[in-house]
């Protein structure tokens, strides 16, 4: 049942056994899961509304053309003290479906030894074996459109025992390609990395085609709306109140007294056995210290009352940094999406609406890289004593406990704790010597722009409550997008701390010497590229533009702080929050257990991408299905428990 704004008063149950705060990507699996039961009731309260199916949202060829503000929570950060100060746009979805509607589709799983590392820090069944049924059962995956002979030719030969073929999400390939892919793929193999068959079967380093979260046969976006909640949006015991903003949990039966004095509409309540928090990485962690659940320190500046004290709640963030740079292919004739202009466009347009083929078939991103750390480590000849050249060694040993304490000088001891325990884990994932997971992507589009990203930063972020009321500012400018959300996103301190440890930013510096090497290959040659900035190309010495070494004669000081100048001006989101509700032992900084259970509570759980402890070294969204697959099956909770949700009603 859809509940939209006129009905919440009437509409809505007395009680329901599940609240699920959130209809993005996890809160639509867990919400399609749980009422799978018809002797359960669920409740979805999801601030955005439903997409309007347009075609900025449904076809893969204009994802990176802007999204409807009315989807996008649109934080900005905290300004980023360890790049220049300034601060940076955070976008979010506020929509049904989450981040997924505005996502750039690329779907993949990351290593086995991400998934290790997860139960190596004490989580138990969060292992890649743990996890793999239900990456499978989240799966409906296809190769329909990729023709043998195209498999062949670009390495897209899929282990089918690693993948479900009958589950809600539909991955696939998109049925066009722009030429450029396989001059990406060819010159990464001449700089000696691997072409991964399949990027989904627990190995993560390589170059590849990345599948994609779309639909095979019509070729548009799959989503957590359309794979999760529109096929059962119809089953009497799963409501949907869609632009309901929740302003803060109560836990327990008789916590009825400190809702918020509303300031804009009315505050309403519902009532859960058991409530999920599936609000995203930014979002929970800040509706659990205005519910009292967090640092006390930080509970009381907000004059909140503190009902469990646990400092992880809003710790530990993690993002992948990512800086790109453009390499202008100029070579004549080359079709690429800006030739996406007047008839061109107008034919890919209608090629696409009748045939559902050619360029509008393949998102923004279709083709990456994640070469092995030894690559970039690797600096022959090198004798000046550079940022990077200091800094990388840290990725290849990260078992210096005094590095904890330097980063996060002033944390709880659990969170030290934690943050060491993670260091020790990210060492060996980096270095398992047959089955490492990535430090770097390059993510390769049609024009010639290598995005770099961090794939396991150092650097740990936090998100804070600004206010126990979190629409107590008005919004910045009305009209732009949702009231609500623009208040929420005033509301809350995002401040992702990208380079706090040095050794990020000093990556990506080493990832734009490798870019360099990447554009020199004989097959990156052939497109005839141009760097679009004096800091994108080669240093003084013109043998680094050579395919046959990384450095020498330009790895001078002056090079170095050029790169890391750049870098720290065009950092910016790899949109990958995550961690900042971890899954972790409370003794090491965590906010839930291995059931995402918050500690100090019976019923009230948080399932989105917060609860990854390190981030994977891909891209997300493939684990945050996987994630909330896993913990959709109901529980049995004891008699007596609840918890209500409070949530601003929408007139
Ligand atoms: C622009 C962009 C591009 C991305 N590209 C990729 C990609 O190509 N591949 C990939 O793997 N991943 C990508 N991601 C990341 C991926 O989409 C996210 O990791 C994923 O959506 C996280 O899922 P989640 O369930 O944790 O949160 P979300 O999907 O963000 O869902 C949270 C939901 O909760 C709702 N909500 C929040 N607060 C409240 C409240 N107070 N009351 C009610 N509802 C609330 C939100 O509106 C939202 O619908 C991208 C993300 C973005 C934003």
């Amino acid at each position: 049942l859809l509940i939209p704004p006129r009905n919440i008063t009437h509409a809505l149950l007395p009680s329901y056994d599940y609240i699920i705060v959130g209809g993005g990507v996890a809160g639509l699996v867990v919400a399609n899961r749980l009422s799978e039961d018809e002797g359960v009731t669920v409740l979805v309260l999801e601030a955005g509304e439903l997409d309007s199916s347009s075609a900025a949202v449904t076809v893969p060829g204009l994802i990176g053309h802007g999204f409807p503000p009315a989807y996008n929570w649109n934080f900005t950060t905290a300004p980023q003290a360890f790049l220049d100060n300034n601060t940076r746009d955070y976008g979010q979805g506020h929509v049904v479906g989450g981040g997924s509607i505005l996502n750039g589709a690329v779907m993949t799983r990351g290593s086995r030894a991400d998934y290790d590392a997860w139960q190596a820090l004490g989580n138990p069944g969060w292992d890649w074996h743990g996890l793999l049924p239900y990456f499978k059962k989240s799966e409906r995956f296809s190769m329909e459109d990729v023709p043998p002979e195209r498999a062949a030719a670009l390495h897209i030969r899929p282990d089918m025992s690693m993948h479900g073929t009958d589950g809600p999400l539909q991955v696939g390939y998109p049925n066009f390609l722009y030429n450029q892919s396989t001059n990406f793929l060819r010159g990464l193999s001449e700089l000696g990395v691997p072409l991964l068959p399949d990027p989904n079967a627990g190995v993560g380093v390589g170059a590849m085609i990345v599948p994609a979260s779309i639909m095979a046969r019509n070729q548009s976006r799959a989503d957590s709306r359309r794979a999760y909640l529109d096929p059962v949006l119809h089953r009497p015991n799963l409501h949907l109140a869609i632009q309901q903003t929740v302003t803060r949990i109560l836990v327990g039966s008789s916590a009825t007294s400190s809702m918020a004095v509303p300031r804009v509409g009315k505050l309403a309540r519902a009532y859960g056995v058991e409530v999920i928090l599936a609000a995203g990485a930014i979002i929970s962690p800040a509706l659990l210290q205005v519910s009292g659940i967090g640092p006390a320190a930080l509970l009381r500046e907000l004059n909140v009352s503190v009902r469990v004290d646990l400092p992880g709640v809003g710790q530990n963030l993690q993002d992948h940094a990512m800086v790109g740079a453009f390499y202008n292919y100029t070579k004549p004739d080359l079709f690429s999406t800006s030739s996406l202009t007047g008839d061109s466009l107008a034919r890919a347009k209608d090629e696409y609406l009748t045939n559902r083929t050619g360029p509008w078939t393949t998102p923004l991103i279709s083709t990456v890289a994640f070469p092995p750390l030894a690559l970039l480590l690797t600096t022959p000849n090198s004798t000046v004593p550079t940022t990077a050249a200091h800094l990388l060694p840290t990725l290849a040993n990260l078992t210096d406990p005094s590095t904890a304490k330097q980063h996060l000088p002033d944390s709880d001891p659990s969170i030290l704790r934690g943050y060491t325990a993670q260091l020790r884990a990210l060492h060996r994932l980096l270095n398992h010597h047959r089955r490492a997971s990535p430090a770097l992507e390059i993510m390769a589009d049609s024009v010639g722009t290598l995005t770099l990203s961090v794939q396991h930063p150092l650097s740990r972020g936090t998100v804070r409550a600004l206010a126990a009321d979190l629409l107590l500012v008005p919004a910045a400018e009305p009209g732009s997008g949702s009231a609500s959300a623009g208040r929420m996103a005033r509301t809350i301190a995002v401040d992702p701390r990208y380079c706090a440890h040095a050794a990020d930013c000093a990556l990506l510096v080493r990832g734009l010497r490798l870019n360099r090497r990447v554009v020199a290959t004989r097959a990156m040659q052939e497109l005839v590229p141009r760097p679009g900035a004096p800091w994108a190309r080669a240093g003084p010495s013109p043998s680094s533009l050579s395919s046959s070494g990384d450095g020498g004669d330009d790895e001078d000081e002056d090079d170095e702080a050029l790169l890391l100048a750049a870098v720290r001006l065009h950092v910016r989101t790899g949109f990958h929050a995550s961690g900042s509700t971890s899954m972790l032992p409370r003794d090491r900084g965590g906010v839930v257990g291995p059931r995402l259970v918050v500690y100090g509570t019976r019923n009230l759980r948080v399932v989105d991408a917060g609860v990854m402890p390190l981030v994977v070294g891909a891209h997300v969204q493939a684990a945050v299905y996987a994630v909330a697959e896993k913990v959709g099956a109901p529980r049995v909770l004891p008699d007596g428990f609840g918890a209500d949700v409070s949530f601003r009603r929408r007139r």
